[in-house]
């Protein structure tokens, strides 16, 4: 289940100042177990144990006003329809504007929670000025100094009460949740009918309860999962979706839903900035990934062009590029089939587990051989092995000194784990502690 909160406003009231500080603790260590760069719109976070997805809508926004009027709409409809909570941050230092009563206006609309935020309340003397904000019509307010962090505790303790808690039945328990996402065009739509049109009759459309996705189960062959396509995701044209921005947004709550990513790629493109920051957002979330290279019957084809193209995405993706990419047509079906068996393999890898006995019989010995380099004349011990009960694979190894295994060995560790065990399309994760 994801909890999306997303944070509006018009430029400069201090949306990226708020949203810094609610990820940065934790995107720091995020970010220093992936090496990915961190993205500047989209984050986690957690209150009082409520884990949550901060995006920030802001910051793209350029040209002239009558382009902000066109911006700040499609940032409100896309908060709308992609969030569970929204924020609509104003500056309590500037007062209330035009452009404020209008962002208010286009949050009528929306049938989510809307909490009004007025940032910049650095001292409680400033609190006076902030009841014009009153007039937007906000029931409840909120004022926070977004530098300073004061305010933000009362803030949060309400947002977390808007979470979805999890307490509707799902009535496709323990099936594989599957999202298909990639920029505008790639193909999904297609895809999707050649999965499930011809054969109606095992096609059930059923409307999430508490959330906006439709879920449809996919049961053929002797397969069965669940794919997920949220509203925002269907309904077409809404958005203009020529950001980048755009499409990765779209992408998040799918991701965040599902088990197994199906990235599409269009042939004719090759894999590009977006793509790289989808598959960033899967690899982050810790879920499964299949690259799909649609539109393959587009291409001229010579010698080697398919290993190729390959080698070229597998040295995009790098270090994560154990995944399954595939050269298929969603338009006239090439390899639709071969495409739900990789995806079932992909969830049945992400799901192993592997015993505490046979992970050390094969890894002690090969860090005997190879051990962590010494670190000042001192010895690196690794004592044991375990696969942590976690739903993603993710293993620990105790060692006298853990703090000095560094990542080129964690990396090393990962190919071994890699080379002897099925893991392919499923980021794992690797832990020295102490023993
Ligand atoms: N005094 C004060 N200044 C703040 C506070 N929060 C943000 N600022 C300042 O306000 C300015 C704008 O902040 P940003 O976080 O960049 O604003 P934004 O809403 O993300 O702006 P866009 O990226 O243009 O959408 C910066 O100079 C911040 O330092 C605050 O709580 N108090
Ligand atoms: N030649 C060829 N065309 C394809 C293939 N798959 C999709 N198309 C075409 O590409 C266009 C876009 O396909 P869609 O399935 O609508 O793409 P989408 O990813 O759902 O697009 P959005 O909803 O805009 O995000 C359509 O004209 C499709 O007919 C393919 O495998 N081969």
């Amino acid at each position: 289940m994801s909890n999306i909160v997303a944070i509006v406003g018009r430029p400069n009231v201090g949306k990226s100042t708020f949203f810094n500080r609610l990820v940065q603790k934790r995107q720091a260590i995020v970010d220093n177990v992936s090496g990915v760069t961190r993205d500047r719109h989209y984050g986690k976070s957690d209150w009082n144990g409520n884990e949550f997805t901060i995006i920030d809508t802001g910051g793209y926004i350029i040209g002239s006003e009558d382009a902000f009027e066109v911006e700040i709409r499609k940032q409100v409809e896309l908060a709308i329809e992609e969030s569970n909570v929204i924020l609509f941050m104003v500056d309590n230092q500037v007062g209330l504007t035009d452009m404020d009563k209008e962002v208010a206006q286009l949050l009528r609309k929306s049938k989510k929670p809307v909490l009004l935020v007025v940032n910049k309340v650095d001292s409680n003397k400033n609190i006076d000025d902030t009841y014009e904000f009153y007039n937007l019509g906000f029931e409840q307010f909120f004022t926070v100094s977004s530098q300073s962090g004061s305010g933000t505790g009362e803030l949060l303790d309400e947002v977390v009460t808007h979470f979805d808690q999890g307490d509707h039945k799902d009535p496709f328990e323990g099936l594989p949740r599957v999202a298909i996402v990639g920029r505008p065009n790639a193909g999904k739509s297609t895809l999707t009918n050649a999965l499930l049109d011809e054969e109606r009759n095992i096609v059930t459309d059923i409307a999430g309860t508490t959330r906006d996705s439709i879920e449809t189960l996919y049961n053929k062959f002797g397969h069965e999962f669940v794919l997920i396509d949220t509203a925002g995701m269907r309904k077409k044209g809404k958005v203009s979706e020529d950001l980048e921005f755009y499409s990765v947004m779209r992408a998040v709550r799918a991701v965040e839903e599902c088990d197994v990513c199906v990235l599409m790629i269009d042939a004719t493109r090759g894999i590009e900035a977006q793509d790289l920051n989808i598959l960033f957002l899967a690899e982050r979330n810790r879920k499964g990934l299949v690259i799909l290279v649609n539109k393959w019957d587009l291409i001229e084809k010579e010698t080697n062009t398919m290993k190729a193209y390959e080698a070229e995405i597998r040295n995009k993706i790098a270090p994560f590029n154990d995944v399954p990419i595939l050269f298929v047509s969603a338009l006239t079906k090439q390899r639709v089939h071969k495409t739900v068996e990789i995806i079932m393999e992909v969830n049945e890898n992400r799901n192993r587990r592997i015993k505490t006995s046979r992970l050390n019989e094969l890894l002690l010995p090969i860090m005997e051989i190879t051990p962590p380099p010494a670190i000042k004349g001192k010895y690196i011990k690794i004592k044991y092995v375990t696969q942590l009960p976690t739903r993603t694979p993710q293993f620990a190894f105790f060692a006298n000194l853990p703090q000095y295994v560094k990542e080129p060995y964690k990396r090393f560790i990962e190919n071994q784990l890699r080379k002897h065990f099925n893991f392919t399309g499923v980021p794992i994760e690797v832990y020295f502690r102490q023993k």
